[in-house]
């Protein structure tokens, strides 16, 4: 109050330099709890300090429960320990605020405890039907997902938001470092980047005006012969924001944009959401050369893993992770590795899954053959089996990729293959698919046509090629996939708040 009558009372030039250096002391927001569990604050905490959460669980004793509140700002809370009567009303999925100190603690398994003097009861929480019990066996992720507007509170979910921020930053920070620009594309668009079919169509917004009522029409201004106004353009959800990221990368160069994505799939599976995000970078100028110019653009993705992963394995997060999936310290060590990723080509890839199918024949569901789409049980394989680790898989069949990726010179016929690759990871199969793109218009009008694309639709996209274009490409990263790799977790509707998948969902 003293400090904001001050600020009142400056004359102008002062007080915004008063306002600039201390205006994080007028309205302090309450110590979190793992800034109070700093060991310095836990060291001389000698003034009581009052910790706000939620109360997670609840022990009680004769004299004395132990209860342990967290405020999701860190994995395991803290631990208070309450006197008779001062319990009372604590339940778990209560909030409340302790005001107490850190001391010694006679119990084994923590240095100090925190020892509760006064309790301020929040909100009460009715444990009877609080749909995250804190449970020796831990709450199913089937109920913890039908229940996400409180999923948040159980501990794995918190780590996982709290990684996804980490995650951002550190993308962000990495980007910065290597020059590229954050932008942002379109969420609602025209095009369906990978033809496959899978938008969501955008139904309300703008259409064509209504027409006139016929008393209003004037004799002449329409005739039963005038032709219906042209349907309005359809509108999608965008599937990918590559094609506006490439409009962008062709003034600023290096580029990438952090977006949601959004397809129709159909498949109800652990890899799969329908509104997902997606990281997706775009860069021009590579080298004239094809191999060379992909293999730029895969460094690219691969320094950016290595270094989000590298940042995000020192985080408490991802040591409670580790925890948990006894499988993960390996999968970081491989995506954090200073070794480059493996790299093959689809024909490589094809040929050792014959020869392992030779030996194995009932190894796959699923065949393989060259023009065959690797399925999702082959790219596991690939990356566990074969390579252990991360594995770029490159130049894969033209017919099956989409029209805007460069198609490899010189390749015999009836074996067409195009500059692209995805990065296929353990016991997820595909996180990253990038390529080369089409930098010629005359080849881009004509893989339209090929593809059946009305290029009329698309003629914004090839005046990029018309002006100035350069030899560029870049790859798009599926965020919640990232998300289980550095986690272990393993259905990526556990890697975000609010997932969007084919089920059903009360939000
Ligand atoms: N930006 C990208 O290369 C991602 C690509 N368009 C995809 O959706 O897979």
């Amino acid at each position: 109050m003293l400090l904001r009558q001050l600020a009142r009372a400056q004359p102008a030039a002062s007080s915004s330099k008063l306002l600039h250096t201390s205006s994080t002391l007028l309205a302090p927001l309450p110590t979190t709890i793992a800034s109070a569990l700093k060991e310095s604050t836990v060291a001389s905490s000698t003034e009581p300090i009052t910790i706000n959460g939620w109360i997670r669980s609840c022990r009680r004793q004769k004299n004395i429960s132990f209860a342990v509140i967290n405020d999701g700002s860190s994995v395991r809370g803290i631990q208070a320990v309450l006197s008779k009567g001062l319990d009372e009303g604590l339940t778990v999925g209560c909030s409340a605020s302790l005001k107490g100190r850190f001391v010694d603690s006679p119990g084994k398994g923590q240095a100090k405890e925190f020892k509760v003097e006064q309790v301020e009861l929040l909100g009460k929480s009715d444990a009877e039907t609080y749909p995250i019990p804190n449970t020796k066996q831990g709450v199913p992720a089937t109920v913890l997902r039908r229940n996400a507007h409180l999923r948040p509170r159980a501990t794995a979910a918190a780590a996982m938001l709290r990684v996804r921020s980490k995650m951002a930053l550190a993308v962000a920070e990495h980007f910065d470092s290597e020059e590229f620009v954050r932008v942002e594309a379109p969420l609602i668009t025209s095009s369906d980047c990978e033809g496959a079919g899978e938008v969501f169509r955008v139904e309300s917004g703008p259409t064509a005006p209504p027409p006139p009522p016929p008393s209003a029409v004037s004799p002449t201004s329409s005739s039963p012969t005038s032709p219906p106004p042209p349907p309005p353009t359809p509108r999608y959800l965008t599937v990918s924001s590559q094609l506006h990221l490439e409009a962008i990368s062709s003034s600023l160069n290096r580029v990438y944009t952090f977006s949601p994505a959004f397809r129709a799939e159909k498949s109800d599976t652990a890899r799969h959401l329908q509104e997902f995000w997606m990281l997706e970078a775009e860069v021009g100028f590579l080298d004239a050369e094809n191999p060379t110019a992909l293999e730029q653009v895969m460094d690219v993705a691969e320094r950016v893993i290595r270094s989000v992963t590298r940042r995000l394995a020192q985080t408490d997060d991802i040591a409670y992770f580790k925890t948990q999936s006894p499988a993960l310290a390996a999968q970081l060590d491989g995506l954090s590795s200073p070794q480059p990723y493996a790299r093959l080509t689809y024909t490589e890839a094809v040929r050792v899954l014959e020869d392992y199918v030779s030996t194995n024949p009932s190894a796959f569901v699923h065949p393989v053959k060259w023009g065959l789409s690797l399925q999702t049980e082959h790219e596991k394989w690939l990356a566990e089996q074969h390579v252990g680790g991360p594995v770029f898989v490159t130049d894969y069949p033209t017919p099956m990729k989409p029209f805007y990726m460069l198609p490899n010179p010189g390749c015999a016929e009836g074996r067409e293959t195009t500059a692209c690759f995805d990065l296929l990871v353990p016991r997820l199969g595909e996180l990253i698919g990038g390529s080369l793109r089409e930098h010629d218009e005359g080849a881009l009008r004509e893989a339209m046509r090929r593809h059946g694309i009305k290029e009329e639709d698309y003629e914004w996209y090839l005046e990029l090629r018309r002006y100035g274009t350069t030899r560029h490409g870049g790859f798009g990263l599926g965020w919640e996939r990232l998300v289980a790799c550095l986690t272990g977790l393993e259905n990526v509707r556990d890697c975000i708040a609010f997932p969007r998948a084919t089920e059903g969902s009360r939000f």
